[in-house]
């Protein structure tokens, strides 16, 4: 909690922070990155520094955590904490960074706010800062004691390869080595780090599509032929390839049984509820589920058939789905256009949503104006999540 003496300095000072962060962390990551260029060797994602993400990210959980503090002392934002701490731990971030990075966000602060920044307030957000690492520590220490093994990543071999939707591959990987395996549970994601052509290692989260609970990891990845990363994966990848994939993370996981769930994906972002959709069928759950699909044609709908595999084993689920183009297909309770959810929400449900951001916008505005509470609508955002600042 927030101390008596920092606290009005931080309400005082929120507002300029909040201004002015997305200009200091820019700065912020030059400086680190220029004391630790090691950092861009598979940690740090040059294309998300590139479009400003990352800064953006990390910006926006700044001043959620600071924002929270003030409003409500004596609690912390549980879910961004946990989010940014699955993140880490799929990255390796150890307790030994967080004074780097310390040094460094404050260097680019002070340079930021001039004579500005007196001492009162410099110490006011250091207790804000550290209040958030430790926070982070605890919560990430405890996710490296829950996985099999100390490491951070394990080399694990190409077994399977299979086109999927248009532009899209599934990718199994079984153990290349005697490293224990962790068993994932569904709508976890795997860091999966490997070189690119100029030597330097990158870093990619790609959330488990299948065999959550086996030993064997399967993704599915969508070729950005602009991006840096999935071109190698498609391109520089074949059976019996060896990558490193590290152990499972990701909080946000569904139970077997509960109340009403309403799953609703677009596009690619149908990977978590594949996987989910996979394990609770597995299970033998009798969930009540409504599975909600968009895509741009049934053809470019991937993992169309493990999803409805899964659903035709699952008594309470029923599928619904819509289509930009195209013929619409017959048994899928098909219609056009973009996803409209109301119909589908019952006062009890539990959303997950996952899918491209304009998607997600649309959906979750939906979701509010029927009357779920914010709470009860999950979501999962691939790369920085610039959607929780916003
Ligand atoms: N949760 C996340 O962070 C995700 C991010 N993405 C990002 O989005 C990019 C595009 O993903 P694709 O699978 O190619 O998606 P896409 O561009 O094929 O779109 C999939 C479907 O999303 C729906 N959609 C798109 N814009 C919408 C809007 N404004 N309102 C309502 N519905 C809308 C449409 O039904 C569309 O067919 C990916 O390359 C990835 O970077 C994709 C999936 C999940």
């Amino acid at each position: 909690m927030l101390s008596p003496k920092s606290f009005p300095f931080i309400e005082a000072t929120l507002p300029i922070i909040a201004e002015r962060i997305s200009s200091i962390t820019p700065n912020f990551y030059n400086r680190l990155f220029a004391a630790h260029p090691e950092l861009l060797d598979g940690i740090f994602s040059r294309s998300n520094q590139k479009n400003g993400t990352q800064q953006q990210a990390l910006a926006g959980s700044i001043a959620v955590f600071a924002t929270y503090l003030v409003k409500h002392p004596g609690t912390a934002p549980e879910t961004m904490l946990a989010r940014v701490a699955h993140k880490h731990t799929s990255l390796g971030v150890a307790e030994e960074q967080y004074p780097i990075v310390y040094k460094h966000l404050f260097d680019a602060i002070a340079e930021d706010l001039g004579d500005a920044l007196t001492p009162e307030i410099a110490d006011a957000w250091t207790e804000v800062y550290w209040l958030m690492a430790h926070a982070l520590i605890k919560i990430e220490k405890g996710l490296y004691a829950q996985q099999a093994n100390a490491g951070i990543y394990a080399p694990w071999k190409l077994v399977e390869r299979a086109e999927t939707g248009v532009d899209s591959v599934i990718l199994s990987f079984e153990p290349a080595d005697g490293t224990p395996v962790t068993v994932a549970k569904p709508g976890q994601f795997v860091s999966v780090r490997m070189p690119m052509a100029d030597g330097l290692r990158q870093v990619r989260q790609y959330t488990l599509s299948n065999d959550v609970e086996h030993a064997r990891r399967t993704i599915t990845v969508k070729l950005d032929v602009n991006g840096e990363f999935s071109p190698v994966i498609h391109n520089n990848l074949e059976i019996g390839g060896v990558i490193e994939l590290s152990n499972p993370y990701g909080d946000l996981v569904i139970d077997n049984e509960g109340s009403p769930l309403v799953i609703a994906t677009a596009g690619i972002g149908c990977t978590p509820s594949a996987a989910a959709l996979q394990t609770l069928a597995a299970h033998g759950s009798t969930r009540k589920i409504t599975v909600l699909h968009a895509d741009q044609e049934i053809t470019t709908w991937p993992l169309r058939e493990q999803m409805l595999e899964s659903i035709g084993k699952l008594p309470g689920a029923t599928l619904s789905t819509w289509f930009e183009r195209g013929e619409l297909p017959e048994g899928l309770n098909a219609q056009s256009g973009y996803m409209d959810l109301a119909a589908a929400l019952s006062e009890d449900a539990q959303v997950y949503l996952c899918g491209p951001l304009p998607f997600m916008n649309a959906v979750r505005t939906q979701a509010l104006e029927a009357g779920i509470p914010a709470e009860r609508i999950h979501y999962e955002v691939f790369g920085p999540d610039v959607w929780l600042a916003a």
